[in-house]
């Protein structure tokens, strides 16, 4: 058995500099974990020492373009850890968005092996593939995919629905997901009537409440200033212990690099040290 300890990390300071746009009182952080658990101390559940929930193999992606080949992941390996928030940093063009893909089961890789939870993705048919992805993983885009005439609440009640959640467990989900996402009072709001921090942290909720073991994030702060893009980061560190989830996100942004177990550096298709 494999026994990993997580590293020390800085917790996202909540309750400084308040813009007018959000409320930080709104971030229920308390209500199931203590702040001072952002950072360290908490139970270790049988499935984190027994070792990855995602295992990176030499992992290459070339894509053919006008009838050659262009090789983008150059050799990849990574192990992710359950309950690990990991960032994938580079410089655009590096291979992230790829990687990601991958890690989510929406490409393929040319050669090696992504194995989650035991399950080797790269081997699987389309079809299992779309059964995980629905199931397990969660995906959170730079663009908030929120649809634009439906309330945080009906948003995140169509995933739910969309995931084959039974309708008796809906009202009491999405209220959990929207209240751990500091939303619980603006619930009935759409889209337009919310902040950018706002909307992408319902996009959070959304991406959760089908309760994905992996949550894969793609530059979720690219469009955010700094305070609520540390907000994200703070709403990321808390479902990581209230839901058990284990976060993989792009990122361009130096700020929010200390707020990651694991930062692995993207350089033309390589992790560099
Ligand atoms: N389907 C594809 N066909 C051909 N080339 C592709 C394809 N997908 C990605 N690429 C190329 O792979 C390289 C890496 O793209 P990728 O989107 O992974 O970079 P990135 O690091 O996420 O960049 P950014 O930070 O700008 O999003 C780019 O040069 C891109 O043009």
């Amino acid at each position: 058995m494999m026994q990993w300890f997580r590293k020390p990390v800085k917790s996202v300071e909540l309750g400084e500099s308040v813009d007018s746009e959000v409320e930080l009182s709104d971030l229920d952080l308390d209500s199931e974990v203590e702040s001072s658990d952002l950072d360290i101390g908490r139970v270790t559940t049988e499935e984190e020492i027994s070792g990855p929930i995602l295992s990176v193999k030499e992992v290459h992606r070339s894509f053919p373009v006008g009838g050659g080949d262009i090789h983008v992941l150059k050799g990849i390996n990574m192990e992710v850890l359950p309950g690990q928030l990991v960032m994938l940093r580079g410089r655009s063009g590096s291979g992230k968005t790829t990687l990601l893909n991958m890690l989510g089961g929406l490409d393929q890789p040319t050669s090696g092996e992504i194995i989650f939870s035991g399950q080797p993705l790269h081997e699987l048919s389309d079809d299992k593939r779309t059964e995980l992805r629905r199931d397990q993983f969660g995906f959170i885009f730079q663009a908030y995919a929120l649809l634009p005439l439906l309330s945080a609440w009906e948003n995140v009640e169509l995933s739910l629905r969309m995931a084959g959640v039974p309708p008796q467990e809906w009202k009491k989900r999405v209220t959990h997901c929207l209240e751990i996402v500091g939303l619980g009072k603006r619930m009935f709001h759409r889209p337009n009537e919310l902040s950018g921090g706002e909307q992408q942290r319902v996009a959070i909720a959304k991406a959760i409440a089908h309760r994905p073991k992996l949550l894969l994030a793609d530059e979720p702060t690219a469009n955010l200033d700094s305070q609520m893009g540390a907000q994200v980061m703070a709403v990321f560190k808390n479902i990581i212990h209230t839901e058990q989830v284990t976060i993989c996100m792009t990122t361009h942004d130096p700020t929010i690099l200390e707020v990651a177990d694991h930062v692995y550096e993207m350089v033309d298709g390589k992790f560099v040290e």
